[in-house]
């Protein structure tokens, strides 16, 4: 098994990062509407009085409730199938870090631009500020080397919370430029908004298999439970985030796997002294070998976040069996430590360990749009380290593209999952 420290340097703008667990302090009381039987489950398409396109979206992840959200807005008839929780998984224990322009130059670039943006918008829309800790913020590169005992005379301007032996910071993101959210309280709320304004509904229940009806052309009609339940659909998206590959319909045609990747909480005695700046280190430990690339996010609530330590491990089948490994752990903590004396062991209190896992494909581009062959069955996968960045553009595209067949608000083509095909034809 491969172990390393996620690496993201802002420089090359190839960017990972993570999260956690319930937490401790909520903006927002969210509550989910859970149901374990629905309205629209017994019908097929077509029948009752219900005439809106019916959506089945499979996944309570950042990409599918946002998908569902945008889905619900614009009229559709939207369920959500989530195997544990809405945003058990990665969407609930990433970083939430944001930026408009770290992904240009490639792929990413025009869908994470209109993405930033459509967070600004959300965040007026839904009171981002209080119910999901949205905010502008500045952001550092910073080395720290443990072989030192304090900070280089050289570095200027580093907040003063941040008095551990930094030898080198830059300012690489202004609040014009990066931002963060909380990510579970950000996903639960567009759930929550999309159940209660727009009338969607969240169904507990896993996902065995997707039905086609041979009769008409192949077209989709319906999700199957693996306790049997059917979901009748007009349209089915699958966004399952690194358990994709487990549905044999993908599997057949690209893999996505999963990146396993750590993170710790921390609550300082005296958060007010811990100013909104996002640090992106290069850390250097004391015995030498590779420098590690840990994030550290304060949050609005006075919580840090740090984040690293990644490795290529198989996904369990059930997302609450992921656990943290120890020794990832340990050095998060002591990485911590040499941040900020506030972050020390004695000095913070830990309140969350956890790991959880980037989905991730085999050209590094997210796979979102309709599978080639299988008339209104959808996928959204494969984002890695940007998914909460990406959730909102590509739930609003791929809403479009599920409701009016094309999209305006953003360029789906690059990650289109025709690409796989082709290529495996050639
Ligand atoms: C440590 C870490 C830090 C990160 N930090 C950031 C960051 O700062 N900024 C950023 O933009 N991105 C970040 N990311 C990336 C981001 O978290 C992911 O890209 C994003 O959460 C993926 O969302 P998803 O909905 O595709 O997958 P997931 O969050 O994994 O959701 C998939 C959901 O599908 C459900 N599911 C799976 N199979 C089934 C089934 N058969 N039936 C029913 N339900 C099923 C799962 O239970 C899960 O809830 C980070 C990731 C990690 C690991």
């Amino acid at each position: 098994m491969e172990t390393k420290l996620i690496s993201s340097s802002p420089l090359t703008k190839t960017k990972l990062r993570h999260f956690l667990s319930p937490y401790s302090k909520p903006l927002i009381a969210t509550s989910i509407r859970c149901s374990l039987s629905t309205p629209n489950m017994s019908k097929p398409p077509g029948t009752g009085d219900d005439r809106r396109l019916k959506v089945v979206v499979c996944g309570g992840g950042v990409i599918g409730v946002c998908t569902a959200y945008f889905l619900a807005k614009n009229g559709a008839s939207v369920t959500v199938v989530e195997q544990s929780s809405v945003a058990c998984a990665a969407s609930g224990k990433a970083g939430g870090f944001l930026a408009l322009d770290w992904c240009d130059g490639g792929p990413l670039s025009s869908l994470a631009r209109t993405s930033f943006n459509l967070h600004r918008s959300l965040s007026d829309e839904l009171d981002g500020p209080s119910s999901y800790g949205y905010r502008p913020l500045d952001t550092l590169s910073v080395a720290i080397d443990e072989s030192h005992s304090k900070p280089s005379s050289n570095v200027k301007n580093l907040p003063s919370w941040v008095d551990g032996p930094a030898q080198k910071s830059k300012p690489i993101g202004t609040a014009q430029t990066t931002a963060q959210v909380h990510p579970q309280l950000f996903t639960r709320c567009l759930m929550t908004n999309a159940v209660e304004k727009y009338g969607a509904e969240v169904v507990i229940g896993r996902v065995d298999e997707v039905g086609f009806d041979e009769k008409d052309e192949g077209r989709v009609d319906s999700v199957v439970l693996n306790d049997g339940r059917v979901l009748y659909a007009d349209s089915v998206v699958l966004a399952l985030g690194p358990w994709s590959s487990k549905l044999a319909l993908v599997s057949s045609l690209f893999r996505v796997y999963g990146l396993k990747a750590h993170s710790i909480v921390l609550e300082p005695k005296e958060p007010d002294l811990i100013s909104p700046h996002a640090l992106f280190l290069t850390y250097y430990p004391a015995h030498g070998g590779r420098p590690m690339d840990p994030e550290v996010y304060p949050r609005p609530t006075g919580e840090v976040y740090i984040c690293g330590m990644s490795s290529t491990e198989e996904v369990p089948d059930d997302p609450e069996q992921v656990t943290p490994n120890p020794e990832s752990i340990k050095i998060l903590k002591q990485v911590a430590g040499n941040v900020s004396t506030h972050l020390k062991e004695g000095e913070a209190q830990v309140t969350a360990e956890q790991a959880c896992f980037l989905p991730s494909t085999d050209d590094g581009v997210p796979v979102i749009g309709e599978l080639p062959g299988m008339k209104g069955c959808f996928v959204a996968t494969g984002h890695s380290c940007w998914g909460i960045l990406n959730g909102p553009a590509t739930g609003a595209a791929l809403a479009e593209l599920v409701i009016a067949g094309k999209t305006s608000i953003a360029d789906l083509s690059p990650f289109s999952p025709a690409r796989f095909v082709l290529k495996s034809k050639r």
